[in-house]
């Protein structure tokens, strides 16, 4: 799973800190020492926007504050195609300004809140490396042409350094800060080292996106991640575990549980499920519903996927998908469930002894990032759903959605209306094991009472549809506020539609 990929490098600090500098001199040093890289800059003023974005810079043009803010975050999207393909591709990739010059300038300026400033860039591939280079603004002001562009002058330097001190407080980015007092070449030598270091560990790692995450959303870049910053350094204090020891704890019973429901997986809290099989519901049963429990936590995150019986091309595509978004943290969980062996399905989740023979292959754990306020559980019934579903929490932002794509949950789930908060899953025994998951975790996001997004569908074209209205609502958990007070005569997705 974890292919061999170029890294994404960032030189950030403020105007004249030496950045372009070390971004020629790291990629030619780079490609001496026989590594592919290759040098992007942001803005890049040769597109469109970019040269609108320039024309402002330059003051040729005024722009409303958010607007030229969203355009700075369109150019970076408009490279994040090629950018995935190089770091595919093996190319690493250095770039001249990202996402973070973006927040810091733009929230240097008054009346905007980190916040804000961060949603536009939340599913931005995730650098691996973000570089600062720490220089005073005035020793930047002596530095050569200061003065000339917008936001060329001292004091509001002063700000964007500020920021970028907050954004720096984020420790699920690797953030390294130099001392670009330091002459060129010194400060050449050392980038290239620390550079380097990171493109060996690089190696090891698949490319996640930001981003999910995804939060996220994957935080990447995500301001997820930071909007989440007080209550994931709450629960850092707890101790990490992974998969397995909440498999171990879940096996465990009562006592248990709570503490089953509070795993983390490094920073993540985890959850899996399995597609249940025929003639396991009653032990199977407490399992799920211990599952729904800990999805009611205020998970920060993530992820999911059980599947017995996927087919290998779906399942490349959605591991692909998942290994994209680094914000999501790639959990990507293949169960090794055998048809007809009934006590190989609840292997990684509930049975030490099958968990130890099945071991966590297939689970993989990227670094853990704590960045989305995200509980993406997904069923994935319907292979065709698969790839399509994801892309809806990736998108989306505070979502805390649950997806349940495909024919089987379309067409035996129950209206809203009907779900009975006090049922077990008993009640629905005379369904199959498939929907009495789907309605045990119906029920579960329901006493959540906001912020989920219920979607049954397998249809593209409703996922699209949603996904890109969703694109468009600043106030996302409103609208999804509303989503859950639903009429009683509606159908969540007729429901989901209409609110559209
Ligand atoms: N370490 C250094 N010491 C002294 N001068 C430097 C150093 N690094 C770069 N410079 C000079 O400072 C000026 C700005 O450098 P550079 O363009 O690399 O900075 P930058 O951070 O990319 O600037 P901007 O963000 O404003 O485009 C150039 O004249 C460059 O030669
Ligand atoms: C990427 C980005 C940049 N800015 C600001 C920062 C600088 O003042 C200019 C770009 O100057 P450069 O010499 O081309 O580096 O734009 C910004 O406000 N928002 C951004 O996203």
């Amino acid at each position: 799973m974890a292919a061999r990929r170029g890294a994404l490098i960032a030189l950030e600090g403020v105007d004249r800190a030496g950045k372009s500098t070390q971004c020629r001199r790291l990629v030619e040093a780079l490609r001496e020492a026989g590594h592919r890289a290759d040098l992007l800059r942001f803005p890049d003023r040769t597109t469109e926007i970019g040269q609108l974005i320039s024309s402002y810079l330059g003051r040729e043009k005024n722009l409303e504050d958010h607007t030229i803010h969203l355009l700075f975050s369109a150019n970076r999207w408009e490279h994040v195609p090629m950018m995935k393909e190089k770091l595919h591709q093996g190319i690493t990739v250095v770039v001249d300004r990202y996402a973070f010059s973006g927040v810091a300038f733009t929230s240097a300026k008054e009346n905007f809140c980190l916040e804000w400033c961060k949603q536009p860039d939340v599913g931005l591939p995730k650098p691996d490396l973000i570089l600062f280079l720490q220089l005073s603004p005035e020793a930047a002001a002596e530095r050569g042409n200061f003065g000339h562009e917008r936001y060329e002058t001292s004091s509001f330097q002063e700000k964007v350094l500020q920021s970028f001190c907050c954004l720096m407080e984020d420790k699920t980015l690797n953030w390294k800060t130099v001392d670009a007092s330091k002459s060129i070449e010194d400060l050449h030598r050392e980038i290239k080292s620390i550079a380097e270091e990171t493109m060996q560990e690089t190696l090891r790692t698949p490319l996640r996106g930001c981003t999910e995450c995804q939060d996220g959303r994957e935080a990447g870049m995500a301001a997820s991640a930071y909007e989440n910053r007080d209550r994931i350094s709450k629960s850092s204090s707890s101790e990490s575990k992974n998969l397995s020891n909440l498999s171990a704890s879940e096996e465990s019973g009562r006592e248990e549980e709570s503490a089953a429901s509070d795993v983390r997986v490094g920073e993540v809290r985890g959850l899996a499920f399995h597609q249940l099989e025929h003639g396991q519901r009653s032990s199977d049963q407490g399992q799920l519903w211990r599952q729904s429990r800990a999805m009611r936590t205020n998970s920060s995150a993530l992820l999911v996927h059980f599947r017995g019986n996927m087919s290998p091309k779906p399942r490349a595509a959605l591991a692909q998908r998942t290994a994209e978004y680094p914000t999501l943290h790639h959990c990507l969980c293949q169960l090794p469930v055998e048809q007809g062996d009934p006590s190989s399905a609840p292997g990684v989740m509930g049975n030490r002894r099958n968990r130890t023979h099945h071991g966590n292959g297939g689970v993989e754990l990227g670094d853990a990032h704590p960045a989305r306020r995200v509980l993406a559980v997904e069923a994935l019934i319907g292979e065709a759903a698969a790839v399509t579903g994801l892309h809806c929490w990736l998108c989306g932002v505070r979502i805390q959605a649950l997806q349940f794509c495909g024919a089987t949950a379309e067409q035996n789930l129950p209206k809203a209306s009907q779900l009975d908060p006090n049922h077990s899953l008993q009640t629905y025994s005379n369904r199959s094991d498939t929907t009495a998951l789907l309605l045990q975790l119906l029920l579960a996001a329901r006493d959540e009472e906001e912020k989920y997004i219920w979607k049954f569908t397998k249809q593209k074209s409703c996922l699209k549809l949603l996904l890109s209205e969703l694109q468009k609502l600043g106030e996302i958990s409103t609208f999804l506020r509303q989503c859950s007070k639903t009429s009683p005569s509606e159908s969540p997705q007729s429901i989901l539609i209409t609110n559209l």
